[in-house]
């Protein structure tokens, strides 16, 4: 069978829209062969569990509870464990605390993962590394979801929900994921079982209100009756009416890289324009944008002219939209494009630097998270510069709100700007690179012997 394209097994043949409950039409009532189909008697989702309770699992537990559900978070790390059940933040996320106070009631966390069995629905979060080639590692959510699958065997129990909330790649879900829990529970998925995959468009710094007003609810279904119950969920969970889009899982899993994969190819156009006006004396990149954020066809938003984008998202998600094209014989030029030009805007503020200064220079970097309102710096344009110039030969100094070398170990090789209000009227540098826009920057008052670059044009 070819992996990525699984039929539903034991559904008269392939999953089509015709057989979600939110568009069209009716279910198949019987088996290619005329046996009758089983569904797997999901019903309501009152009690949920949410396996991995780290920078996004932590979120989606404390606002299920906030939202009224019975929850169980689980996790192999008994520190975020006992935060939660202390009523404490495990992780930085603006509004997190106050959702588990609002919730806390409601909301418990254990290191047993078969403590899950006692709800409905289990969402599953992990971590889904890189590999080498582009694809993301399965490893974690295996191992998450074993324990559960066995423990709801052991109970006898038929109507789990199986919900994977991690990053996959496409047609892991049908060729390696499903296959396992079909193993252990010894049943047919989307029959004895449910299976919904239901990735969240959230950005870090904005978790909370993300989850609960998004744009977008995607929901992949092993079935109707899962994602019906699914979309229930959503719309007691919801403070908005977001669309909620039902479709076969590997629709949802190519959707979901899909998104930030569209995303990084329009920041990664404004990148190569701002090179391409930047040779050209009178051309003004910010106007050119603003004219071009106009049309209704383009908009406004990620159209902004700096650096190369960065984080634990967008950069692997685009390779994989390239990993994925590979593995069925065809190239993804527009996605590799993306990721060459975002490489050599990385370059290139490297050579602009060495432009302006020159080695055995002091230069600070300021802001090396890949956005503000975060400590995390992977990916991040300022931690480029900072080793780079580093390599050649520089002095750097490094400055940011919160990325530190404690929770950003990459940062113990930088002597650090401790005190900002010193240093930002007194800078003492031959220059300053303000790489990423935090607002606090704007305050950094131009002295005498010190220049100021400031890509993102604060
Ligand atoms: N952080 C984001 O902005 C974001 C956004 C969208 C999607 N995602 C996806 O969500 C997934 C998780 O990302 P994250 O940033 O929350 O990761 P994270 O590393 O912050 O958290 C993962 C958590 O899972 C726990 N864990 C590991 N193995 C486990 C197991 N067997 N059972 C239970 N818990 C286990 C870890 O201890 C950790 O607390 C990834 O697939 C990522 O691609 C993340
Ligand atoms: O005009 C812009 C806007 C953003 N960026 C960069 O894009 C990156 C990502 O920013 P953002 O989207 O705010 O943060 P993430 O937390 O990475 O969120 C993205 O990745 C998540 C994980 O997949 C998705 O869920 C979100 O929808 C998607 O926005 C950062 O480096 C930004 O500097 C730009 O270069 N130009």
């Amino acid at each position: 069978m070819d992996a990525h394209v699984r039929t539903v097994p034991g559904s008269a043949g392939k999953w089509s829209p015709a057989q979600g409950a939110g568009d069209t039409g009716p279910r198949p009532e019987q088996h290619d062969d005329g046996t009758p189909r089983r569904a797997p008697h999901i019903t309501s989702i009152k009690t949920t569990s949410v396996c991995g309770l780290g920078k996004l699992g932590s979120c989606i537990a404390a606002t299920l509870a906030a939202r009224g559900f019975e929850v169980v978070g689980v996790d192999i790390d008994p520190q975020k464990v006992g935060k939660i059940n202390e009523g404490l933040a495990p992780v930085d996320e603006p509004l997190l605390a106050e959702a588990i106070q609002t919730g806390r009631s409601r909301l418990r966390a254990t290191i047993d993962a078969r403590e899950a069995v006692a709800t409905d629905a289990t969402f599953f979060i992990p971590p889904s590394p890189s590999l080498p080639d582009g694809s993301f590692s399965n490893e974690f959510l295996l191992k998450a979801m074993q324990p559960v699958a066995r423990a709801v065997k052991e109970a006898g129990k038929k109507n789990h929900l199986f919900v994977c909330s991690s990053t996959t790649t496409p047609g892991a879900m049908d060729a390696v994921l499903i296959p396992m829990l079909e193993r252990e529970l010894g049943g047919v998925c989307g029959e004895d079982f449910g299976v919904c995959y239901n990735p969240e468009f959230i950005a870090l710094g904005d978790v909370i209100n993300g989850l609960l007003d998004p744009d977008l609810v995607l929901i992949g279904e092993s079935d109707p009756e899962s994602g019906a119950a699914l979309e229930e969920l959503y719309r007691k969970f919801n403070r908005n009416s977001p669309r909620i889009a039902r479709m076969s899982i590997i629709s949802a899993e190519l959707t979901k890289i899909s998104l930030n994969s569209y995303i990084t190819m329009k920041i990664s156009f404004t990148n190569q324009l701002r090179m391409i006006a930047a040779r050209h004396k009178l051309a003004d990149i910010h106007a050119i944008l603003d004219a071009l954020g106009n049309d209704s066809r383009i908009g406004k938003k990620y159209l902004r002219a700096g650096l190369s984008y960065g984080g634990p998202c967008f950069p692997r998600d685009n390779r994989l939209l390239a990993y994925t094209a590979r593995q069925v014989g065809l190239e993804a030029p527009l996605a590799e494009a993306s990721d060459r030009v975002n490489e050599r805007t990385k370059q290139e503020l490297v050579e602009t630097v060495d432009e302006m200064a020159q080695p055995g220079d002091t230069v600070a970097v300021l802001g090396v998270t890949y956005k503000p309102n975060t400590y995390i710096t992977e990916e991040a344009a300022g931690l480029f510069l900072a080793q780079q110039l580093k390599r050649r030969g520089y002095r750097v100094l490094v400055h940011d709100f919160a990325a530190t070398p404690v929770n950003s170990p990459s940062l113990h090789e930088f002597e650090q700007i401790s005190d900002w209000e010193e240093f930002k009227t007194n800078p003492g540098v031959a220059l300053a690179v303000i790489c990423c826009p935090w607002p606090q920057y704007r305050e950094l008052a131009a002295t005498t012997g010190t220049r100021v670059f400031t890509p993102w044009h604060l």
